[in-house]
């Protein structure tokens, strides 16, 4: 963690929506003026997908199971690296990992691979992360110690799955039978790495569906916001006024003391009014740990 450089993350597995919701960030990001370096997690995958598809054949062979969830097919080092980079410098080197054409043609290159490192940071505020392990720890990493506002991004996994599935037989390719089995062979990996971080977060937002989702392998469609409700638990250590959230958002209320539960679409209001003051506080830390700077420079 650091006041000078600091990381902001929103964590949450594949399909959870952590790309999604980027956009309610980058549109409080606007609104104060902030530039961000943005990090995309699947960037850390240690394999293009022709080498993991390689490794899953390795892997089966021996009868062990290999998944994007887990440490074997990501950079756990890597990823640590550029947090304490950043938080220590404002800099860091990351890549980006093309899923689809759309994607790849810029870069002149073939989905399932990676761009070039390259430096980032530069004249940023913060940096901002989305993706899969924002709040992993391993016995080698602790990725999550290096982050100042950790948010997890969690629908119900019947709804994560319907996205999951939805989302990449649509955009990115894939059969429902490949990735049906995705999921088989990353449950492990997802129990380990992807559900403990949610108890290291500040804030986890989770959708609800209100319609049946009790088959998620034969869904045709993603319930829509206004078939769900959100779920909001906050760590109890951090500031947030309940009160005020409840008089600004309709249908809200509260589950249990640190829970705000509000309509599905008031997702992106409810980000906004909770976030805010959150990332207000961290940029005023910023400013005046580098106050401090200056005036210890000035001796
Ligand atoms: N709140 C939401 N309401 C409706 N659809 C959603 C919502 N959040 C995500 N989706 C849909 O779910 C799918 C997966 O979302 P998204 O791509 O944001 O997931 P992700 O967490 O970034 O996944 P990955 O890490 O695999 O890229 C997308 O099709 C997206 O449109
Ligand atoms: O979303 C994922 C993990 O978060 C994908 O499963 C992973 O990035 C591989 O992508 P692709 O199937 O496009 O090769």
């Amino acid at each position: 963690m650091s006041s000078r450089n600091p990381i902001i993350a929103v964590t949450g597995s594949s399909g959870a929506g952590t790309s999604t919701t980027t956009e309610s960030f980058e549109h409080i990001f606007r609104s104060l003026g902030i530039t961000s370096a943005k990090v995309e997690g699947d960037s850390f995958h240690r394999y293009s997908r022709p080498e993991m598809d390689l490794e899953k054949r390795k892997a089966k062979e021996g009868g062990k199971r290999i998944s994007y969830f887990g440490s074997e097919a990501n950079d756990f080092d890597a990823l640590e690296k550029l947090f304490q980079d950043y938080s220590e410098t404002g800099r860091g080197k990351m890549r980006r990992y093309l899923h689809t054409f759309d994607e790849a043609v810029p870069y002149n290159q073939m989905p399932g691979t990676f761009t070039p490192w390259e430096e980032i940071g530069d004249g940023t505020d913060l940096l901002f992360y989305e993706g899969l392990h924002g709040g992993v720890v391993t016995e080698k990493n602790d990725v999550a110690s290096h982050v100042d506002l950790l948010i997890g991004m969690v629908p119900i996994v019947n709804l994560e799955w319907i996205q999951k599935i939805i989302r990449d037989t649509s955009h990115r390719g894939h059969s429902r039978e490949a990735v049906t089995a995705s999921i088989v062979r990353s449950m492990e990996d997802y129990i380990s790495f992807i559900t403990p971080q949610f108890s290291r977060t500040h804030i986890n937002f989770q959708r609800v569906p209100t319609v049946d989702t009790s088959n998620p392998f034969s869904a045709k469609a993603i319930p829509t916001l206004d078939e769900s409700f959100v779920v909001i638990r906050c760590r109890d250590a951090i500031q947030v006024d309940f009160p005020y959230y409840l008089n600004m958002i309709q249908g809200a209320f509260m589950s249990r003391v640190n829970t705000l539960v509000v309509p599905g679409g008031k997702m992106g209001l409810a980000m906004e009014l909770i976030l805010t003051p959150m990332i207000k506080e961290l940029l005023a830390k910023k400013n005046e740990a580098n106050k401090q700077i200056d005036w210890m420079s000035d001796l």
